[in-house]
């Protein structure tokens, strides 16, 4: 199966099985990634990895592992073990939390995208000063990302605010996978760190998450064409 030439990554977060394979029987694997989360992931477990590979979807495993290396090092070997395309540990967790990972991943020669979250994209200035952190997302995440640089990871996820900065710091390839992605039309509900799908790609993203903007829409299929034609494709 050829790889997806596409950034586009469709968050499918829905409370279970029947519900994500409905919206994913919409979706063309040659043109989207998937991407499942915690809420789908616990509800349905590692079936509804083996239904999207069954329809040829590379697909994104977002558990945002964060414990202690040896626990993350196991979590992160079960999770490639599934075979998808791509898992992701915080990068909060620290530098020895991130290279027990790489280390268990290169040992077992998983080739999973192994990424580190920076700062959530839901998170203002306001929310880091409130666990503890007095500076901006910006060189929070300048941070984190330089860290999980260090520590063996193939790219962060992080806001398309952030994209351009982290190209400089980081290089062009450097995964730079980046949720809250918002067409302009539309409102930003939990999300704080936002940019349109054009302009994401613009300042440098390498992959955009896209949820609600999608799967909330009233015609989802048109929704996800707007925003093809937004990034000319
Ligand atoms: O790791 C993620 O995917 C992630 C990190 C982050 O900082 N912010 C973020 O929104 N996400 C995920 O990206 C998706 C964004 O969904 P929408 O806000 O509905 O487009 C959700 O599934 C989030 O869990």
């Amino acid at each position: 199966m050829p790889r997806p030439d596409t950034p586009l990554i469709i968050a499918l977060d829905y409370p279970d099985l029947d519900q994500a394979l409905v919206m994913a029987d919409r979706l063309d694997p040659a043109r989207c990634r998937v991407k499942v989360g915690k809420e789908l992931f616990t509800r349905s477990g590692p079936q509804i990895l083996e239904a999207l590979h069954a329809r040829g979807f590379e697909v994104f495993l977002d558990l945002k592992f964060h414990d202690i290396p040896n626990t993350v090092a196991g979590a992160v070997e079960a999770a490639a073990d599934h075979g998808v395309w791509m898992i992701n540990v915080h990068a909060g967790g620290g530098r020895r939390m991130m290279e027990a990972a790489r280390e268990r991943l290169d040992k077992r020669r998983l080739t999973t995208h192994l990424i580190a979250v920076t700062v959530l994209t839901s998170m203002s200035r306001e929310d880091l000063a409130e666990v503890g952190v007095d500076d901006d997302p910006l060189s929070q995440v300048e941070r984190l990302a330089a860290l999980s640089q260090r520590s063996g990871m193939d790219g962060v996820v992080c806001s398309a605010q952030e994209a351009t900065a982290l190209r400089a710091l980081c290089g062009d390839t450097f995964l730079k996978v980046t949720p809250g992605i918002r067409p302009s039309a539309s409102n930003g509900d939990d999300q704080r760190r936002t940019l349109t799908p054009a302009r994401a790609l613009a300042a440098g993203s390498t992959h955009l998450v896209i949820g609600r903007p999608v799967t909330q829409a009233l015609d989802p299929m048109a929704a996800l064409a707007d925003i093809e034609h937004e990034i000319g494709r």
